[in-house]
């Protein structure tokens, strides 16, 4: 379980974060939407405890990030880009990080992760250098099976992703929330955000302005609303 509560962080004179509240719950994702510097990654940031709030708090199962050093052991975090160890191939980077954090793994679990993240099988032994933005997404999906990971936190997955890349990381996303992990994703991306996500919270100037029931919403609503709540303007598609 993830809370953000009354989560406030300004930079020198400037309020990034005003009072932001939300709860992401075990097997539940959640995607923070938001025009260029609504104060998205400074969320995760907050989580990631690389920032510290002005006020409120950041709660990993109830633990405040900040204060409870151990609650991080829960959460693994996807950067946009997943750069790792370039000279190590996919199995050494995991056995590398997984030694960071204490735990032993066989090759055997490290080969089933991969498998459920469908890295394929030949690209395994290969260095992280050739590998494409999906494959290295995988590596870093892989860890997170790992690690049995109860958060997961990822800054624009798909950027950059092309349509089948990003369709299978949709899929193995569902089955990260499936066994229970809460997700919080930031993300540009309407189709992604609308294919996985429960909640979705669309920021603007440090503030979550609502935050939808993604279930109850056609992807035509939701860019609506996003464009009428940070442009004043909508959309209107013409069928064809
Ligand atoms: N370390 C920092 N020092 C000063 N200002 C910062 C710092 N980090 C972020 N900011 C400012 O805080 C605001 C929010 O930035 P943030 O990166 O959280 O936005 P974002 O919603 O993730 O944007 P984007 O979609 O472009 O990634 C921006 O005005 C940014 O310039």
């Amino acid at each position: 379980m993830l809370e953000a509560i009354n989560l406030s962080k300004s930079f020198s004179d400037k309020q990034v974060l005003d009072n932001l509240n939300f709860t992401v719950a075990p097997g539940e994702i959640m995607c923070l939407l938001g025009a260029n510097g609504a104060g998205k990654s400074t969320t995760l940031n907050l989580f990631l405890n690389f920032l510290h709030p002005d006020s409120g708090q950041a709660l990993i199962d109830g633990a405040d990030v900040h204060s409870n050093n151990s609650s991080k052991d829960k959460l693994v975090y996807l950067p946009e880009q997943v750069n790792l160890y370039q000279e190590f191939n996919a199995i050494d980077n995991l056995k590398y990080l997984a030694s960071l954090s204490d735990l032993q793994v066989s090759d055997e679990q490290i080969n089933a992760a991969l498998d459920e993240t469908g890295l394929e099988q030949s690209a395994r032994k290969h260095s992280l250098k050739s590998y494409s933005k999906g494959m290295r997404q995988k590596v870093g999906i892989a860890f997170a099976i790992i690690r049995q990971a109860k958060v997961l936190l990822l800054d624009e997955p798909t950027s950059g992703l092309d349509p089948s890349a990003t369709r299978e990381f949709i899929k193995i996303i569902e089955q990260l929330a499936n066994k229970g992990a809460a997700i919080l994703m930031v993300t540009h991306d309407f189709y992604c955000a609308h294919t996985l996500a429960n909640k979705i919270g669309i920021m603007d100037k440090g503030q979550l302005l609502t935050l939808l029931d993604n279930k109850q919403l056609s992807i035509n609503t939701l860019e609506n609303k996003y464009h009428e709540l940070i442009s004043g303007t909508s959309v209107v598609r013409k069928a064809s």
